[in-house]
């Protein structure tokens, strides 16, 4: 049974932070707070997920999910999972998706280390290996880093270097002057197209706010360079303009990433025709569970759903189903390290191999390798 369920609080080290409309970016070294959920059994097996600090608070923790938890039986996921998702609507948006996720992700750690098995494997063991995108942070005014097309593009040509078979730009958002500008986009998807060549897949995650004839005259542009996909141009609680801009591009429109309502909305996205491909995150979506339905669901319309963010649990359930074809590897900058470990980590959860692919864990759960004596030794809460 579930013995103990806690999140601590913890000081690392990051060499990137998010500006102020929470878009990530290079930084100086500095210290960080992270925190991590910890979900132990009767007989000491531990969970672990690593999460937002702000986002599993004690409050939470004491009135939704300790009481869902604390001896029950952790392979009683699903049931678990219904009983705190039924508590979201009476939290009063106190406890979110991200906050849901992160329990469900814990508890797939926790069961896959009892049966000694990848939860790769447990999901259903589709694959071993998947190929990896590169996934840029959004533009900035860096000199030499992701401050002009020309850079993109010198990026671009480096990640396929490295072994990437396919590269996602995140293009310049808001607080950069003139930012989101449909020219700018589309002068950094011409120039990284011109530097590839065409046998690479490229992707535009255009990050939200556009209008419709915005969102149409930067698509038409993607079709001209053979995009791979098109992402989150609009607000994407207007499905039904992502149903009037996908009836009008050739170039797959992707989704929902961000839009609430986990495996449900996408049910409305995939049946009202606003998406070409499917979108779904353990982060986003309320966990590995939901996800797995979101996937299931995709498959059932014969639709690819793409995984949204690295990381373990994105792993495991790419290794464990096959209808999406890549894993989210980022975010990348021409300035930042993406494959030095942090202090609170022995190893990162995604090495790319020379041919662009990740190799699925061994370990049983979800393989994250966290170095516990510096959280015990650096936990603040
Ligand atoms: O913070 C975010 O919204 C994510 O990092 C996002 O920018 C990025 O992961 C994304 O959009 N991927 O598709
Ligand atoms: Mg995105």
């Amino acid at each position: 049974m579930i013995e103990r369920v806690e999140v601590s609080v913890f000081t690392t080290t990051a060499w990137t932070a998010v500006d102020p409309h929470g878009h990530r970016h290079p930084s100086a070294e500095h210290e960080v707070r992270e925190a991590v959920l910890e979900i132990t059994d009767s007989d000491g097996v531990v969970g672990r997920v690593q999460a937002h600090p702000d986002q599993l608070r004690p409050a939470v923790l004491e009135s939704i999910v300790k009481p869902v938890l604390l001896g029950a039986d952790p392979w009683d996921r699903e049931l678990l999972w219904r009983k705190m998702a039924r508590k979201q609507r009476g939290s009063h948006g106190r406890f979110t998706d991200r906050a849901l996720g992160y329990v469900d992700t814990a508890l797939w750690d926790l069961v896959g280390k009892r049966a000694g098995l990848p939860v790769w494997k447990l999901i259903g063991g589709a694959r071993s290996r998947v190929p990896a995108y590169a996934s840029t942070m959004c533009g900035d005014e860096i000199p030499g880093g992701l401050s002009t097309p020309g850079d993109y593009a010198e990026f671009a040509k480096q990640l396929v270097e490295r072994g990437y078979r396919a590269i996602k730009l995140h293009t310049w958002m808001p607080p950069v002057p003139g930012a989101p500008s449909v020219r700018a986009d589309i002068a950094a998807c011409e120039a990284v197209r011109e530097a590839v060549g065409p046998s690479v897949a490229l992707m535009l995650d255009a990050n939200h706010w556009y209008s419709r004839t915005e969102a149409l005259e930067l698509g038409r542009a993607l079709e001209d360079l053979d995009y791979y996909w098109f992402e989150e141009p609009m607000e994407e609680a207007s499905i039904s303009s992502y149903r009037w801009l996908s009836e009008q591009l050739s170039v797959p429109v992707i989704g929902p990433e961000v839009a609430w309502g986990k495996h449900l909305s996408r049910a409305e996205w995939v049946t009202s025709g606003a998406c070409d491909i499917l979108r779904a995150g353990p982060t986003d979506v309320g966990g590995i569970s939901p996800t797995l339905k979101a996937l299931h669901l995709a498959e059932a319309f014969n639709m690819d759903c793409e995984i949204h963010g690295d990381g373990s649990a994105s792993l495991a359930v790419l290794g464990g189903t096959d209808n999406g074809r890549w894993y989210e590897r980022g975010l990348l900058h021409p300035h930042h390290d993406f494959d030095r470990v942090p202090p609170h980590r022995l190893a990162i959860a995604d090495p790319l191999d020379d041919e662009g692919f990740v190799t699925m864990p061994a370990a049983p759960g979800l393989g994250d390798e966290f170095d516990v004596e510096h959280i015990r030794q650096h936990t603040v809460e």
